[in-house]
């Protein structure tokens, strides 16, 4: 990947001399934002962490995991995507529900490209048509469409959801994609890298996200507590990192973090008999944090409870939203 993303930067340095004959030659650089957008769970986020190829954004099987617009970006000689994953849309019931909704508007406004996913394995519904129709308020950007999960059905279902997305509105672009399968994901990067304007690099290319170490751990001890949780909790935690303490040896690095519920009787559920649940969470975050420091990661972790956080606008504040 390094060796591309080099020459990348070396073709895009080039200039005019090196790729463009001057009539919107397809070898021009070309790098832009694009958000997935779609309801809950169609799998965006995992789509997200596929192309980058690092684990970017935490994915679950529960809806509504994704809270923050993030930035993953991939790099490829011609060009260069900065992804924003947004939370998915849905009608708001709670103040959280409310700024996340924020989010996604606030982003539709801003990208380039604006991929609408719905999963091959799903009919579309009227929150489907609700999300097709939000994109309207970005008129700015290209407007494609993504069947994921086109590995879970056979191919004539692919084929009658693209007609079925080709009916919902005008698109630039409809390709069906798979992240856990492993189909089409080169040539959907090649295809959202064209609908980019030319234009220069816009990150380094050896950098991977914007995310600090700190809020990408955060969400993925957020993940490891969702792995189990059931019913209403997986909305009600939230992680916030305490503190972290780099060791004598330079590479070291001693996580101190809550997690954030929001009745007393989900802290017992987090927390586990004999604390054997939240010892599952510990272990399972601190081999993901391990991961991504690319260095020993030592994690305590803590329960607290914040009594009604989702609607409480300075507990919100506190937590980052
Ligand atoms: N079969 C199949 N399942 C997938 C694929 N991509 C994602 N999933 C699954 O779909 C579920 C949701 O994936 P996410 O990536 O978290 O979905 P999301 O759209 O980001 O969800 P929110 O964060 O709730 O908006 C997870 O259980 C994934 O493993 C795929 O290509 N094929």
């Amino acid at each position: 990947m390094n060796d591309g993303a080099d020459n990348s930067q070396n073709e895009a340095e080039g200039g005019d001399g090196v790729a463009n004959p001057g009539h919107g030659a397809v070898d021009e650089y070309r790098a832009g934002f694009v958000t997935f957008v779609g309801r809950p769970n169609v799998g965006k986020s995992t789509l997200t962490n596929a192309l980058v190829g690092e684990k970017i954004v935490i994915t679950s099987p529960k809806p509504q995991t994704t809270r923050r617009a993030v930035r993953g970006i991939v790099h490829r000689p011609g060009g260069q995507l900065i992804i924003i994953d947004t939370p998915g849309m849905h009608r708001p019931r709670t103040l959280l529900g409310e700024r996340l909704n924020d989010i996604v508007q606030q982003t539709l406004a801003e990208v380039d490209v604006v991929a609408f996913c719905v999963p091959a394995d799903e009919p579309i519904g009227p929150g489907d048509r609700f999300i097709a129709a939000q994109l309207d308020e970005a008129p700015r950007a290209k407007q494609v469409a993504l069947v994921t999960k086109a590995e879970a059905v056979p191919k004539e279902r692919v084929g009658d959801q693209l007609l079925a997305v080709s009916e919902l509105r005008e698109w630039d672009l409809i390709v069906p994609v798979s992240a856990l399968g492993d189909i089409q994901l080169d040539t959907l990067v090649r295809e959202l890298i064209a609908l980019m304007p030319v234009s220069p690099p816009l990150y380094p290319t050896d950098t991977l996200t914007e995310e600090t170490f700190e809020q990408r751990a955060a969400e993925l001890i957020r993940e490891a507590a969702l792995r189990d949780a059931r019913e209403e909790l997986p909305h009600s935690i939230a992680v916030t990192i305490d503190e972290v303490v780099l060791l004598d040896d330079g590479v070291t690095r001693e996580v101190y973090a809550s997690i954030v519920v929001e009745r007393d009787s989900q802290k017992g559920i987090v927390i586990g008999r004999a604390a054997e649940r939240l010892k599952g969470i510990r272990q399972r975050a601190q081999r993901e944090l391990t991961a991504i420091a690319h260095a020993p990661v030592s994690l305590s972790l803590h329960v607290k409870v914040a009594k009604e956080w989702q609607r409480d606008p300075k507990q919100l504040g506190r937590l980052g939203f």
